[in-house]
């Protein structure tokens, strides 16, 4: 049974909180929206066959100076990252407004501008992909075609081969700005390099440099940052907030952002809109005002009569949605919630997907898949992996380069700052990278090149035996594929040839479709919610057809990422990779994700008033589910390495931990094995960074 407490959000009119005052003197505001209601498509055209098309930010009034006392910067806060794009996307006068005449930029028609051209946006899905789309192993071949271009091109935007002398003038920025935004950002080392060398870290700041240099660097009155923080390191992320500050105060340009409710929120930013999931927004106004509008609704759900007298009850969506939230809110302190009354529960505490605070348990260890002994990679005389000596547990005294060892059963977390070589490094391990042949690396025990008495392994016989998901195969991956065909490619060589698939495969295949189908079906019918997936499944009511008609491509940003997710694991290979996989999900699609990992279809997350909680399916549907079970997750002989740079990425089976030094330190990796999930204890996570003692980096 599902319990709603319909008035704790019978408010539904957005919050408005006391404006800040304008310089009688002031420019006129930069964005006007007066009541007005947004679609993607016009509402006149929609029919019951047409894909839903609901209204977003109904009745939104908002305006944004472009000259105010005190200063306000402005930053849309949601779980959703489908609204924080839309939101952003609207300032720039994208998307249908009714009425039309609501949504004005008074600022830039006085002065002749467009909000298409004034006003940049700066999204970071598919960033691989805008810089050239070369596959991984083409990143690293030593010598790079002449035609790609250069950072120093790329900033500019002056890309062609021969550019027309008025395209350069137009571009070229004025003297002294590219370096001091160069410098700025960091980049001064890599402004010569082709832009397809960067790790992920550096083509991000990359991309906020060209954004800010649009035009010669004279045109963009606004910039609009999507989610800028996902994916960078505690330092560099605390390094470009600086930056930004530093714009943003100076109105050169003004900066709005688009945050996730998990990330540090800039001291900077003055003033907030939270809007939910469902496209409505419920506050806006001064920061501080919104937290204590965010925090009364946390607080009143903590408290709710109703969901505490039936604990064991799932929430209604949008209290889970709050209570996340403010959670999120008050963990970082953003506000202090007040203590609720300790609740008296038997539950032991548990991790999103299913582990102890403190896990006893273990898995036993099987043969090394992944043997580094020395490793030391170098483009000319510079090292990006290795440079180091190291203790290595074999002789116990300082040798040179990376020595490490995974094993079957092990759950690695691969971290450290950006560029210190973790794609590097993995990149060794899925062996794209060309250095494997000379390096000294084994992969399942055997060498790239043959040994006496031992063949070399193929790429074909590694890359089989393994799942990888990352930023650069989502760029990569063929978008004209099916759903279906997607999840199918995971048995065959590359993603466009012909699977070769079984009767468990297809088992398999259709076990995701169903669990996920929330996630990876667009369009679903309306009556989808009535049943769980795994009920569904045992009922055999599953309609799959859509995972035949819907293609790659269609599916948002966060559900390619699930998908690709499904891709990596569903055949429980001996190394799953998961390189940043979770970023870009949102929060509840992620946690999903992570307990599927590792528990496959035997456990659900129930959002219950004491928290959300893994339960086991056998207790849902009542027992004998076991034989119905296609999929449970990770399995002894297989070995997990995830990279990320948020704590709640990190699935919560990995123990053993490794960290790789800055580029250039010389200081050698530093390792470690927590006791239990990172999720539940911020302690673990400073541990890894080095920050002991000091607040969690995040
Ligand atoms: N072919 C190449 N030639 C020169 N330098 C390279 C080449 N390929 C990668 N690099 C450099 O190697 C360093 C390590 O990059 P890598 O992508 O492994 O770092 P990372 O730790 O994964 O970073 P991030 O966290 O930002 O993704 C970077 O400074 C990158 O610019």
């Amino acid at each position: 049974m599902r319990i709603t407490t319909p008035n704790l959000f019978s408010r539904t009119r957005t919050k408005h909180l006391p404006p800040t005052r304008h310089l009688s003197t002031s420019p006129p505001p930069i964005l006007s929206i007066q009541n007005a209601t947004f679609y993607l498509h016009h509402p006149s055209l929609s029919s019951p066959s047409s894909p839903p098309n609901p209204p977003f930010f109904p009745n939104l009034t908002l305006t944004l100076p472009s000259l105010s006392s005190p200063h306000q910067t402005w930053a849309i806060l949601s779980p959703s990252s489908i609204i924080r794009t839309l939101f952003l996307q609207i300032l720039r006068g994208q998307h249908l407004c009714f009425p039309p005449t609501a949504r004005s930029h008074p600022y830039l028609t006085s002065r002749h501008q467009v909000p298409d051209t004034a006003i940049s946006y700066v999204g970071f899905n598919g960033e691989r992909q805008r810089f050239g789309g070369a596959y991984l192993s083409a990143r690293y071949e030593s010598r790079v075609e002449e035609t790609d271009f250069s950072l120093r091109m790329y900033l500019t935007g002056i890309e062609g081969l021969n550019p027309g002398e008025e395209v350069v003038r137009e571009r070229t920025p004025e003297r002294g700005v590219l370096e001091r935004v160069v410098k700025d950002l960091e980049l001064e080392r890599f402004l010569e390099s082709p832009v397809s060398l960067l790790s992920n870290g550096q083509s991000r700041r990359a991309r906020i440099g060209r954004a800010l240099l649009a035009g010669g660097g004279r045109g963009t009155e606004m910039l609009c940052l999507d989610a800028p923080f996902i994916g960078l390191d505690p330092f560099v992320s605390k390094h470009i907030s600086s930056v930004l500050q530093r714009l943003a105060e100076a109105n050169a340009p003004r900066i709005v952002l688009s945050l996730r409710p998990q990330d540090v929120i800039p001291e900077w930013i003055t003033h907030i809109v939270y809007a939910g999931e469902d496209g409505k927004v419920d506050a806006l106004g001064p920061k501080e005002e919104v937290f204590r509008y965010l925090k009364q609704q946390y607080e009143d759900i903590e408290q709710s009569p109703v969901s505490r007298q039936n604990p064991e009850h799932d929430l209604d969506p949008k209290l889970v949605e709050i209570r996340e939230v403010g959670r999120h809110l008050s963990e970082k302190g953003d506000f202090e919630a007040d203590p609720t009354e300790p609740q008296t529960t038997s539950i032991p505490i548990l991790s999103r997907d299913g582990y102890p605070q403190t896990d006893t348990s273990t898995t036993p260890l099987g043969a090394p898949v992944v043997e580094m002994e020395g490793v030391n990679i170098k483009y000319g005389s510079t090292s990006v992996l290795g440079n180091w000596t190291q203790s290595t547990t074999s002789s116990g005294n300082p040798t040179s380069g990376l020595w490490w060892t995974v094993r079957q059963g092990q759950r690695w977390g691969i971290f450290g700052p950006n560029g210190s070589g973790k794609t590097t490094l993995l990149s060794l391990v899925t062996s794209d990278h060309p250095q494997t042949y000379s390096a000294p690396v084994r992969i399942f025990q055997r060498s790239r090149l043959p040994t006496p008495g031992e063949p070399g392994i193929t790429i074909f016989d590694i890359q089989a035996r393994m799942g990888h998901s990352s930023p650069e195969v989502h760029a990569l991956f063929p978008k004209n594929l099916s759903v279906r065909r997607t999840l199918e490619s995971a048995w065959s060589d590359t993603p466009i040839m012909k699977p070769k698939l079984d009767g468990e495969a297809g088992r398999r295949v259709d076990a995701c479709l169903s669990w996920f189908k929330a996630e990876l079906n667009p369009n679903p019918p309306s009556n989808s919610a009535a049943l769980s997936p795994s009920i569904e499944v045992k009922l055999g009511n599953g309609n799959l057809d859509w995972a035949t008609n819907i293609l790659f491509g269609e599916l948002s940003f966060s559900s390619q990422r699930v998908l690709l997710f499904l891709r990596a694991t569903i055949r429980n290979p001996e190394i799953v990779i998961l390189d940043e996989a979770f970023s870009g999900m949102d929060d509840l699609v992620r946690d999903k994700c992570l307990l599927f990992l590792s528990r496959g279809e035997t456990m659900r997350l129930h959002y219950h008033e004491t928290g959300p909680r893994p339960v086991e399916v056998d207790v849902e549907m009542g027992a004998g589910n076991g034989d119905r079970v296609a999929i449970r997750g990770l399995m002894e002989h297989q070995a997990l390495l995830v990279v990320s740079h948020s704590r709640q990425e990190v699935p919560g089976c990995v123990r053993e931990w490794i960290c790789l030094p800055e580029a250039g330190m010389g200081t050698p990796p530093r390792m470690g094995r927590w006791d239990g999930p990172v999720e539940l204890s911020a302690r673990r996570w400073s541990e890894v960074w080095g920050l002991e003692g000091e607040s969690s980096p995040g």
